[in-house]
């Protein structure tokens, strides 16, 4: 039996929970310590409720975490340390070079790798092949329905209850847009690493009332060619700004940990 742990457990890790692959068990949780007692009562009395890495007693084989930037930022520099395998979900902390570098430091020190989830996008992987060639363009557009950017700085740019037609709010780099939208535009920072770097990376997101999808479109151009590739995800029934696919695919990240045939 393999142990994960969750950093967060919202939406998204409630999701991957109930989809937990066989021979996997959920080991402990890391949670704000506000939030400790409601999730304890949540989970059963076999798994680790607690507020910091420190306070772990077991032993990870993968520590996953969806707990938004800032919940990345707290602590995957005490993941690291441990040497514990690390997967990130909320990829847009890393607009911050700061934090880069700082968690590039630690890994290095601790021989650890960190793994950063294509999340809500795919393509990462022909888009990081691609690279090794050189890429002139990468683009990214996120059209979300306006519910999804509830709660958003796209509320200050628009008003979403009242929107009648597609309106893009946001024009910028991927590193801009990962910092303003961070509950929204974590693959846009996903993108930028895989691809040409977040400040090269061009960024559009839009408010769009005739959509029921969060749709994410990537234009990537260069050597190898071109590549043009679009998700119409269906967002979680508990976050509206979350798709699915994201929490699916924290879930082959788990399923990779017993696998042989790791595709
Ligand atoms: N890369 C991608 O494709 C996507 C990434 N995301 C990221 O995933 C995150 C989680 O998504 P949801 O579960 O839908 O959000 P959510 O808001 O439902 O859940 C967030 C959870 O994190 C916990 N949390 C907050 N601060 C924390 C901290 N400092 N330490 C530990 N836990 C903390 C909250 O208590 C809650 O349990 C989002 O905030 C976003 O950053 C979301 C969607 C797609
Ligand atoms: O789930 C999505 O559609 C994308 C998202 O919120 C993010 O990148 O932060």
């Amino acid at each position: 039996m393999k142990t994960v742990v969750f950093i967060g457990y919202g939406a998204m890790a409630q999701t991957v929970h109930r989809l937990l692959p066989q021979g996997v068990r959920l080991g402990g949780v890391v949670v704000p310590s506000a939030a400790v007692a409601e999730i304890k009562n949540k989970l059963d009395t076999s798994v680790e409720v607690v507020s910091a890495i420190a306070e772990l007693q077991l032993e990870p084989d993968l520590v996953v975490e969806m707990a938004g930037q800032a919940g990345l930022k707290e602590h995957a520099g005490a993941v690291l340390e441990r040497c514990w395998r690390l997967a990130v979900i909320s990829v847009g902390a890393l607009a911050d070079a700061d934090l880069l570098d700082s968690l590039q430091r630690v890994a290095e020190q601790h021989q650890a790798q960190i793994q950063l989830l294509p999340g809500a996008v795919a393509g990462m992987d022909g888009l990081r092949a691609a690279r090794a060639l050189g890429l002139e363009q990468v683009t990214y557009q996120g059209r979300k329905p306006p519910t999804g950017w509830k709660g958003s700085y796209a509320e200050q740019q628009v008003d979403l209850d009242t929107l009648t037609e597609a309106t893009v709010f946001f024009t910028g780099t991927a590193r801009e847009a990962a910092q303003l939208f961070p509950a929204n535009a974590n693959v846009a920072a996903t993108i930028g690493l895989a691809g040409i770097g977040m400040d090269a990376t061009q960024v559009q997101l839009i408010a769009d009332p005739a959509v029921q999808r969060n749709t994410h479109t990537i234009y990537a151009k260069g050597d190898f060619g071109e590549m043009t590739v679009q998700m119409k995800g269906i967002a979680l029934a508990d976050n509206p700004k979350t798709s699915t696919l994201a929490a699916l695919s924290i879930v082959r990240a788990i399923e990779q940990i017993n696998q042989v045939w790791v595709i």
